[in-house]
């Protein structure tokens, strides 16, 4: 199987500083941070984390089902989603990950977008 980009970058260590990036940059937007108004930080650094890893082709993977289940009652709007895409980008830009594969993490994630949105 092809190395994942979550491999190239180096695994859990490397990941977890990607996502301190992700992580300031999605709670200091007010177009997604009140999703988060009442979630702490813990569990903040980990829907982050779990994002990542999944964005990048890392382990736990997730069913449609699943993903709807946990937004569920969230209503999430296409904008939401456009804005967490956008964090994503500029966190994988600032860790030089090459156009090539930050495209491909966006094309993984829109591949839950219709099971997320609208729940
Ligand atoms: C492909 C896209 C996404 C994936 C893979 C994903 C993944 C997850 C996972 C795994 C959880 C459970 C975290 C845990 O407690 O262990 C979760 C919860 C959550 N997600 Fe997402 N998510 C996505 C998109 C979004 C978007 C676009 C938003 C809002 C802008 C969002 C907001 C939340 C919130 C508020 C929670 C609940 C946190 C809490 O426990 O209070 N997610 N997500």
């Amino acid at each position: 199987m092809q190395e994942s980009l979550y491999e190239k970058l180096g695994g859990r260590d490397s990941i977890e500083k990607v996502v301190d990036s992700f992580y300031e940059k999605v709670l200091a937007d007010p177009v997604v941070n009140h999703f988060f108004e009442h979630t702490n930080m813990d569990k903040q650094r980990k829907h982050q984390t779990k994002f990542l890893s999944y964005a990048l082709g890392g382990p736990n993977q997730y069913s449609g089902t699943s993903m709807a289940k946990v937004h569920e009652n969230m209503n999430l709007q296409p904008e939401h989603f456009t804005a967490i895409v956008h964090h994503l980008k500029e966190a994988l830009e600032e860790f030089r990950v090459p156009n090539e594969d930050i495209n491909a993490a966006v094309k993984h994630v829109n591949t839950l977008r219709d099971d997320i949105l609208y729940k």
